[in-house]
């Protein structure tokens, strides 16, 4: 369809690549739905948030990737019922590809560990923060995309690695000032109810199905859910015994339940020990009812909680033993975590522990007469050489201009480079704080 001259911008097109489009009206100057700009005052906050997640990453040796927004969508397309594999951003690409926009990071970690094969060295530590999307019908008025941190430790088979994933995850908080007492980490094991199934001979493809639908306890009625794990040919039998084990809060019932020789009890137990060791007890509890939503957990799941109940997970992860064969390579053990940037920033909303990030450019350089806009370029290079920030006034402003704009960007210094000191080679430095000024000489300006 051709952009005819006076078509209106609204018009609906029969077939791609481009929407008739009428110049003279305005384009909608608001982001898409679900999704949000980053306007100075959100980026300062969102830079803050991030170089909290880049430093612990750092703390505990983490090495930083990335990897392409843009993915195959066959890389999310597996068995179990997921709710996020409905709401998959895709699309067919102009050569008639199937892509998506990645809704979460690990299957593209586990594309490039593939990829790189055997040339890297284990057990690997890395982590990323992305943009992940989804598209659901706005009924629900939820965003369509968030960025998430991720940790993965790929090569470690055994609990120390989700310990270590864990003790990253409380050290974040204690960063940004939550405490145990605003948040808990509740950890579990989908061996739990793999070895509840198995004592009712559920089959094993059953398995990450049952998951799938325990996940969503809390979020639908148990007849629901009942109704659900019935359609998946879990007998009465086997829903009641596994409903009664997720209300299980401790390791004693949990024994009484399960015996207390088998895989899943005494991973827990290692875990909690070492938790023990690493300083953060205060901050976890076993849990039954944790089974998370992702198909591909196979062992300890974990995620951090609002204590007030008011707030969605804040983060959310585990053991993914199997992931690397279901992209038909050789599995790996693997664990990792997902932490969003949006449940974070509603809890510290919540505690009142949202940081002030104020804009702070330390120095704002003008000249007072025309004929000086040289000089002062010549001053704020000497300063900027000396890694000092600068606010360069590039028009003839009123010194009353002058002030205000170094009072909203939070000024220290304003250098005024007038013609008389100049003739000196100096510059007039005040202090906005006190009103302190003095003269300087130019390349003593630092
Ligand atoms: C609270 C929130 O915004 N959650 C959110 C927002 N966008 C997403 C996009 C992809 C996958 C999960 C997502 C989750």
């Amino acid at each position: 369809v051709n952009a005819t001259p006076h078509a209106s911008r609204s018009s609906s097109v029969s077939s791609p690549p481009y929407q008739a489009v009428d110049y003279s009206q305005k384009i909608d100057v608001n982001p898409r739905k679900g999704t949000r700009d980053f306007p100075p005052e959100d980026m300062r906050l969102r830079n803050w948030l991030f170089q909290n997640f880049r430093e612990v990453s750092q703390l505990f040796g983490f090495e930083e990737v990335d990897y392409p927004i843009l993915e195959s969508e066959a890389l999310y397309i597996r068995k179990g019922g997921e709710e996020i594999r409905d709401q998959i951003y895709c699309f067919e690409d102009r050569g008639n590809r199937r892509v998506a926009l990645r809704p979460e990071l690990t299957p593209s970690l586990a594309r490039l560990v593939m990829q790189k094969g055997q040339s890297l060295s284990y057990p690997i530590k890395w982590y990323a923060i992305g943009q992940c999307w989804r598209y659901e019908n706005m009924t629900r008025g939820r965003r369509r995309e968030h960025y998430q941190w991720n940790m993965d430790i790929i090569g470690v088979p055994d609990v120390t690695g989700e310990a270590e994933l864990i003790s990253s995850i409380v050290t974040f908080f204690k960063r940004i000032g939550i405490t145990a007492k605003d948040v808990g980490i509740k950890i579990s094991s989908r061996k739990v109810l793999q070895e509840v199934m198995s004592l009712y001979s559920v089959p094993e493809t059953s398995f990450t199905k049952a998951c799938i639908i325990i996940d969503k306890m809390g979020k639908i009625t148990i007849e629901e859910l009942k109704k659900e794990l019935k359609s998946i040919e879990l007998s009465n039998d086997a829903i009641e015994n596994l409903l009664q084990v997720l209300s299980i809060k401790s390791f004693t019932e949990l024994e009484e339940k399960l015996g207390g020789t088998g895989e899943a009890i005494n991973e827990l137990k290692q875990l909690f020990s070492l938790a023990e060791k690493f300083g953060y007890s205060e901050w976890i509890q076993f849990d039954a009812s944790v089974v998370r939503g992702l198909a591909y957990y196979t062992g300890i799941v974990f995620e951090g909680f609002d204590r007030e109940g008011k707030l969605r997970a804040v983060c959310g992860g585990g053991r993914y033993d199997r992931l690397f064969s279901t992209f038909g390579g050789d599995d790996l053990p693997a664990c990792g975590f997902g932490f969003g940037d949006a449940v974070i920033i509603e809890l510290l909303k919540e505690r009142r522990l949202l940081p002030e990030v104020p804009l702070e450019i330390e120095n704002i350089v003008c000249s007072l007469d025309p004929d000086l806009k040289g000089a002062a370029a010549r001053v704020a290079s000497v300063l900027r050489g000396k890694g000092r920030c600068v606010d360069l006034v590039l028009e003839n402003k009123p010194l009353k201009w002058v002030f205000k704009r170094a009072a909203r960007i939070n000024a220290r210094r304003l250098i005024l480079v007038g013609s008389a000191e100049w003739e000196k080679g100096m510059v007039v430095v005040k202090i906005l704080s006190s009103g302190e000024q003095y003269q300087v000489n130019v390349d003593e300006l630092e």
